[in-house]
């Protein structure tokens, strides 16, 4: 059940306690906090926020608390989460493949617009909690154990990819920390199970609430930012649904402790591959490079907040209205330097068959697109084939040449 805290008390409670705090006296890179439970009632000003961070930098924090109920402005919403969540089990609360869960409300800023309500921040945090004691128990197989689920040599970047087995850049420099990758289309049966090891299998339903749960959040994203980009109704999410084959994923990063004389990036610069990262961090680590700087900055984790970042793909569909920003993991900094990192992630991507070019509809991606006419190359690719070639491309033996993403500024057809 949750609990309504006050203003104060959401403040105060941004730490891990059980883990050394965060360093004072490192860069950090200034991401705009934006609040769930204010997007759902449809905030005008929050919306503005979210906006303004997707443009700009493509990074952002998301409160998935609960808010003061004070700020509960608009209860209708509310009201119908509640009834749909008494309809459902624990682990299937949010499904957001129905357009029945879907519904008009009139936001502040005066407009009407779509929301799908069944997004639970609560549930989610919750969910990402469990989920971290699952992934530890999943690397904390042997390695011979742990191999067995490289799905590399069958040309797929699901299950486990070694420590070491990625590059972090054009010399094939090895990098610092181990992943293991769950399908989206496995969990929830779309797909036949691909080989996993046994300690995942109870832990199926934790999964698939995880991922519906990610997924209805990610559905709200797309809707907020359909409408800000004047897109036709649905247009962004009817390329993300829920029960399409996608190259949708849960990944945990898990990276030991480096030795303090010989330090390297963990995990190498990047852009994400797909359109909307959901990221759960409790050390440091995470650095991004805000646009137009040479300076490495800090994500500095929140507790209740989880981190947002757009994709590639988000870049491609609006010819780069939408940022997808490059970002890199170091060895956590200060007193958590000795401490071994795990973070989730939830990927959300394009449905495989829709190709990755700029999407019609919208004034505001039709005037960007005038404006930058040497930005677009010819090549057309489908979501599934460029996931593939950058996600492989930074295996050891992949192609590196072919991994890079929308950073040189080519932003697609
Ligand atoms: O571990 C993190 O904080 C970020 C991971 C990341 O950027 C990725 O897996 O694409
Ligand atoms: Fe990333």
């Amino acid at each position: 059940m949750s609990v309504h805290r006050s203003a104060e008390q959401l403040e105060a409670d941004l730490n891990f306690h059980d883990l050394p705090p965060f360093p004072g006296d490192v860069a950090t890179a200034p991401l705009l906090r934006v609040r769930l439970s204010k997007l759902i009632n449809g905030d005008g000003e929050e919306t503005n926020k979210l906006w303004e961070a997707c443009c700009k930098l493509g990074f952002f924090y998301l409160d998935l608390r609960d808010a003061p109920s004070t700020e509960v402005g608009n209860f209708e919403p509310t009201e119908r989460k509640r009834q749909t969540e008494n309809d459902n089990t624990k682990h299937n609360r949010a499904d957001s493949a129905g357009s029945n869960n879907d519904y008009d409300v009139q936001s502040k800023a005066g407009r009407t617009m779509e929301f799908n309500v069944n997004v639970d921040g609560e549930q989610l945090l919750n969910d990402a909690e469990d989920l971290f004691k699952v992934g530890q128990g999943v690397f904390d197989l042997p390695v011979e154990e742990k191999v067995k689920y490289d799905l590399k040599d069958h040309g797929s970047y699901f299950g486990y990819k070694g420590y070491g087995e990625g590059v972090i850049d054009a010399q094939g420099t090895k990098d610092r920390n181990e992943f293991y990758n769950v399908s989206k289309d496995d969990i929830l049966e779309i797909l036949d199970p691909l080989p996993a090891p046994e300690v995942l299998s109870p832990h199926r339903g934790l999964l698939g609430s995880f991922i519906r749960n990610s997924h209805a959040l990610v559905d709200l994203l797309l809707g907020l930012l359909n409408s800000r980009l004047g897109l036709p109704h649905d247009k962004l999410p009817s390329l993300h649904r829920l029960d399409s084959k996608s190259g949708d994923q849960v990944r945990w990063v898990h990276a030991p402790p480096q030795p303090t004389d010989d330090r390297r990036t963990a995990l190498g610069q990047h852009t994400d591959f797909g359109s909307v990262t959901i990221l759960f961090n409790r050390l440091g680590g995470l650095q991004v490079l805000p646009p137009n700087s040479d300076e490495w900055c800090y994500v500095k984790p929140l507790r209740g907040h989880a981190v947002i970042n757009l994709g590639d793909a988000m870049v491609k569909f609006t010819a780069g209205v939408l940022r997808s920003n490059t970002h890199r993991v170091v060895n956590p900094p200060g007193d958590q330097a000795g401490h071994t990192r795990m973070s989730l992630v939830y990927f959300a991507r394009p449905a495989d068959d829709v190709i990755l070019k700029v999407l019609n509809g919208s004034a505001l991606i039709d005037e960007q697109r005038r404006q930058n006419p040497d930005n677009f190359d010819e090549e057309e690719i489908t979501s599934k084939e460029w996931i593939l070639r950058r996600a492989l491309g930074r295996r050891q033996g992949g192609d590196w040449s072919k991994s890079g993403g929308t950073e040189n500024g080519r932003v697609g057809r």
